[in-house]
């Protein structure tokens, strides 16, 4: 038996050395060049039993070779390395055929692995590779870590299906971003893209929100309204915070993915729906599922293809990219370019991220818009992380008000330490350090008071030197919760 002949192209010397080395040894031919015109060649020559090729190398693009190659030699499947390890390169390889995309560096042992699976793969249906698709001005998905790169690989492979997606994350990881590139490269992508935040809509309107009314369905209804699922049609309806459906709206959606079609409320006649469904939660759904609050027949409709976003702090090696593409993004804004020492990176990947990637970029945007220095420092990140913390906890409402354990002298020394550092490095401080500190520190005060007189206003306004009336007001106008248990005018309540 003839052993299966892998032809290589990379115009990394280094890299043909290991890997005809590792093939070498778990017994197959090896052939390599630097070049594309050499591979095709052979190609042409009906050689070799499968195709190892690199993106960028120095006659051609190893990505324009795929659709050629499938074309002469059907069934020689194609492996293509990147070190470009973005999520266009996924696509474009998935859509001209590739049979497995792997990103650089990779591990040669996955490497092996593969190289046996496209070997023993069944025949490929000789078709067309598909168009290719112009991701166009679309927010791009940035990250090399291994947990983005499958996900790369899963929303590449769906680019020809209408499957139901459902991907689990915690706030802020990119789930909805997840969402819109399975949409803008998918079959549906010149359809619409629907987003709907279930945990933002009232219970009793979900339904009419989903599913539209007549005119005249309920008092009220003066006009008819489409739902989301009409104005999807065609397209993607993205359902965000499916975990916080309630149960009616869950059955009700069961059964319009059961069927196909639905009613609007008031309609007569069922409409077929036309949309591919993909759901979105923070929560975990088998522990609802268990405490009888999510729907175990439901979820399965839904989670056909499941994908995990990992928190930030599981994805450390994404952060200085994340980091730098937010400052590029202020800098194309118009605000002035800002590049991070090694020293601000490797602060920034030993934080722990609660906020996840939105927490990120709302720092580097905050970054911007404050510091006029184009260095940021270690002690830069250090003092703007600072007030996130509380004990390693985030802080209430980040930098507008302290939170109730941050104490006095912190809130004072932030704000010190921020006008120091804008005036030594020529920014225009506010000279208003005496409102904003009083400002911030009312809310606790006024918070710690009630609370050591359990609540009783009347034994708070007098410890603060207050006026009752000039206290409610305050506590009004600040939204400080009032304790439940005493009542307002100091007795016990029953
Ligand atoms: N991989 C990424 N590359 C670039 N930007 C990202 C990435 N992930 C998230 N972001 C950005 O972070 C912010 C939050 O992302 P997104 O809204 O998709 O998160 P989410 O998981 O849907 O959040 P939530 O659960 O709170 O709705 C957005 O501004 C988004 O553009």
């Amino acid at each position: 038996m003839t052993l299966p002949t892998i032809l290589i192209a990379d115009d990394d010397r280094s890299i043909r050395t290991v890997l005809s080395q590792a093939l070498g040894r778990a017994g197959y031919q090896v052939r390599t060049t630097a070049s594309a015109v050499a591979l095709w060649q052979w190609v042409e020559d009906g050689e070799g039993d499968l195709v190892i090729t690199d993106v960028v190398m120095p006659d051609e693009n190893g990505l324009d070779l795929i659709p050629r190659i499938r074309r002469a030699r059907p069934d020689l499947r194609v492996l293509v390395m990147s070190a470009q390890s973005t999520l266009v390169t996924a696509v474009k390889a998935t859509q001209r055929g590739a049979f497995e995309y792997l990103p650089k560096p990779f591990d040669l042992t996955e490497l092996l692995a593969v190289v046996e699976r496209a070997l023993a793969a069944p025949s490929p249906q000789i078709g067309n590779p598909l168009q290719s698709q112009q991701p166009g001005e679309r927010m791009p998905l940035i990250g090399r870590s291994v947990a983005m790169q499958d996900i790369y690989r899963v929303i590449a492979r769906l680019t020809t299906s209408d499957l139901t997606v459902m991907i689990n994350g915690e706030s802020g990881t990119g789930k909805e971003l997840v969402a819109r590139a399975l949409h803008d490269y998918g079959r549906r992508r010149t359809g619409p893209f629907i987003a709907v935040n279930v945990a933002a809509i009232p219970h009793e309107f979900i339904e009419t929100e989903l599913f539209g009314h007549e005119r005249g369905a309920f008092s009220g209804a003066t006009a008819r309204s489409s739902g989301r699922f009409e104005q999807a049609a065609g397209g993607t309806l993205f359902l965000d915070e499916i975990g916080d459906m309630p149960l009616a709206a869950q059955t009700r959606l069961l059964r319009v993915l059961q069927d196909g079609e639905f009613t609007t409320a008031g309609g007569k006649h069922p409409i077929k729906a036309n949309v591919r469904i993909i759901a979105a939660t923070h929560r975990d759904l088998h522990q609802a599922i268990r405490a009888g609050t999510f729907r175990e027949d439901l979820f399965y409709r839904l989670n056909v293809v499941p994908i995990r976003i990992p928190p930030l702090r599981e994805r450390l090696e994404d952060i200085p990219l994340l980091a730098r593409h937010f400052l590029d993004e202020c800098a194309e804004e118009g605000q002035p370019p800002k590049a991070l020492t090694e020293d601000a990176t490797t602060r920034l990947q030993a934080w722990r991220w609660p906020g996840n990637v939105r927490e990120l970029e709302n720092l580097m945007r905050r970054i911007t818009a404050l510091y006029p220095q184009e260095t940021i420092t270690g002690a830069l990140i250090d003092s703007e992380l600072a007030e996130t913390i509380r004990d390693g906890k985030p802080a209430v409402a980040r930098g507008e008000a302290p939170g109730d354990e941050e104490t006095l002298s912190d809130a004072v020394g932030r704000h010190i330490r921020r006008y120091l550092a804008m005036d030594g490095n020529g920014g225009a401080p506010l000279h208003d350090i005496y409102d904003k500190v009083i400002a911030e520190v009312e809310r606790p005060l006024i918070r710690m008071t009630l609370a050591a007189t359990r609540g009783n206003q009347i034994k708070a306004a007098a410890m603060l030197g207050l006026n009752r009336n000039t206290l409610r007001k305050k506590i009004r106008d600040l939204d400080i919760p009032v304790m439940k248990g005493p009542s307002p005018s100091g007795r016990e309540a029953d």
